[in-house]
């Protein structure tokens, strides 16, 4: 039992890459909290090192990753378990719903004996195992379901896909689900059914959920609350009404403002270089509020209208 009902601890993670250019720094000093029945969603452009955070807390990072920091879960640091023990946790405590559902799927097992074959508890009986999957696909696909089960998955839509693999990462009664990018090149309708997929996870499973996705809408619409990165190191954290209605840092300004809805107002600039790093705020360059103190002095995290805030300003 963990007192503090976090789930996960993500501690000072720092994660760098070695390659011929040079270190490329993906992850900064990253601390994040996830509570117990809390979706968290990571936000941010291509290249912020939303991903690299998902791979840290599964293990699954590239060979010429170097990680410093720490990642508990229930108290135990993840990043100092032996390989076999992690083993133990990744898709059974730990699932992951990953980012590309046609490369995910085996083409010549039908859909229901998919879901039977992952669900590895070696303790019950094939016809128990088949009730179990059948409850938890009855509860993500509803009226469809003997269709589903009985086809391949070159039967089913996107959509679809997404809600097998949730099935999937959802019958070993996961207690934290990640999900990499769900709604990654699917057509709006597929994506209004994926919004619908995650609310139901949400409000039906109770799952402690982290979601991956460049996709500020959908993070807005699902997440209790987001944590913003911006080259490789959160910008802002807070719950989802705070980011919405009164963003605090520049960048999730810049975020809200470039939202259709809002007139599509595109930020300019690029992102810094991930080698050589700017002294001061990695922002500053596209900054309106741009001062001297932010181009010499590298912000903090700071406590900020009850959440984090990494800005001069405030
Ligand atoms: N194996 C690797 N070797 C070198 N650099 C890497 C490696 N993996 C990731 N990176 C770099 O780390 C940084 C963070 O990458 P990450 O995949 O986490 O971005 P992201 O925020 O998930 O972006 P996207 O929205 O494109 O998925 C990027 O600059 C990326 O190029
Ligand atoms: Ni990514």
């Amino acid at each position: 039992m963990n007192i503090s009902g976090n789930i996960l601890e993500i501690r000072d993670l720092d994660v760098f890459f070695e390659t011929n250019e040079g270190y490329v720094k993906a992850v900064n000093k990253v601390s994040l909290n996830i509570r117990r029945g809390e979706c968290i969603g990571i936000i941010g452009e291509t290249g912020s090192g939303k991903s690299v955070i998902g791979q840290s807390v599964l293990r699954l990072l590239a060979n010429n990753a170097h990680v410093n920091g720490s990642i508990y879960f229930h108290g135990t640091d993840l990043l100092k378990m032996d390989i076999k023990e992690m083993k133990k946790i990744r898709g059974k405590e730990i699932s992951l719903i990953p980012q590309n559902p046609a490369k995910s799927l085996n083409p010549v097992l039908k859909n229901g004996k998919q879901v039977i074959e992952v669900f590895d508890n070696k303790n019950i009986t094939l016809p128990e195992k088949r009730k179990k999957v059948i409850s938890i696909m009855s509860r993500l696909f509803f009226k469809d379901l003997t269709k589903v089960y009985n086809s391949y998955p070159y039967q089913l839509s996107g959509g679809m896909k997404q809600r097998l693999l949730a099935a999937i990462a959802l019958c070993s009664d996961p207690e934290l689900l990640i999900a990499d990018e769900p709604t990654k090149g699917l057509d709006p309708d597929s994506m209004d059914k994926i919004c619908e997929l995650f609310m139901h996870i949400k409000a039906d499973h109770k799952r402690t959920m982290l979601i991956i996705t460049h996709d500020l809408d959908f993070a807005l619409r699902i997440c209790d609350r987001i944590a913003v990165m911006y080259s490789g190191e959160i910008v802002e954290v807070n719950r989802v009404k705070k980011i919405i209605d009164s963003p605090s840092h520049p960048y999730t300004q810049g975020l809200i403002s470039a939202l259709p809805r809002n007139g599509l107002v595109p930020l300019p600039g690029q992102s810094p270089s991930r080698i050589f790093l700017p002294t001061g705020c990695f922002f500053s360059q596209r900054c309106r509020f741009n001062s001297a103190s932010c181009v010499s002095e590298h912000p903090l995290l700071r406590k900020f209208d009850g959440g984090m805030v990494r800005c001069h300003m405030y």
